[in-house]
């Protein structure tokens, strides 16, 4: 798998240690630039992956009411500010025609779409729709609750603030019954 450029950033991190009037050959800061190298080779390797390709696993099941995989942990960074955001990604589906992808490749589409410089509302609808594309099922409802560093730590300084995002496709457009299942199940 290609990473990122691990001297290039080593570069830029030194020279911000520098900006920030830091002596970047004091002891503690030596290894600081391949460190966050090494950190952002992590954090951003959702840049090299493709959620759909997670869907390609499925499995012929006779079930075509909800899967619902509630409380999958993630982390990203603000595309604004480069700081985290964290949270916790709802993805509830209705199967078609027998058709229900591995449990497992729903939290592995969050972790593609995470791992890179992110907006909260893009992930939650790029997850939606990589799901219709390749699934093709009756209906896909996305719930994200996330806390961002860049409203916390700075700027207007909110801690505790929640911001909640949806991305609802198909027969949940249309269906409040069906909306509302979802919503009290991820509640409990
Ligand atoms: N819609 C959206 N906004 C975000 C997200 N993450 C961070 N932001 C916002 O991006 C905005 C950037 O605003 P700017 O005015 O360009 O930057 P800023 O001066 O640093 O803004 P403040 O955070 O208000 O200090 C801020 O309001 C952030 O809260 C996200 O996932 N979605
Ligand atoms: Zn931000």
């Amino acid at each position: 798998m290609s990473s990122v450029d691990h001297e290039k950033i080593e570069q830029a991190v030194t020279m911000i240690l520098e900006a920030i009037g830091e002596d970047p050959n004091r002891e503690g800061l030596l290894d600081t630039p391949k460190r966050v190298a090494r950190m952002y080779d992590e954090v951003f390797q959702g840049l090299r992956q493709d959620p759909k390709e997670h869907f390609k696993t499925v499995f012929g099941e006779d079930h075509e009411e909800l899967v619902l995989v509630k409380d999958i942990p993630f982390y990203s960074m603000c595309e604004h500010h480069l700081v985290p955001f964290f949270g916790k990604a709802h993805i509830g589906y209705l199967p078609r025609g027998g058709k229900v992808t591995g449990l497992s490749k729903l939290a592995r589409a969050v972790e593609a779409v995470t791992r890179r410089p992110q907006l909260q509302e893009r992930i939650t609808s790029t997850i939606a729709d990589s799901m219709v594309d390749t699934l093709d099922p009756r209906g896909v409802m996305v719930v994200i609750e996330a806390e961002h560093m860049c409203m916390t730590m700075r700027g207007v300084r909110k801690p505790g603030s929640k911001t909640v995002t949806s991305a609802v496709r198909g027969a949940f457009e249309k269906n409040d019954a069906a909306r509302a299942e979802v919503l009290s199940l991820i509640k409990e």
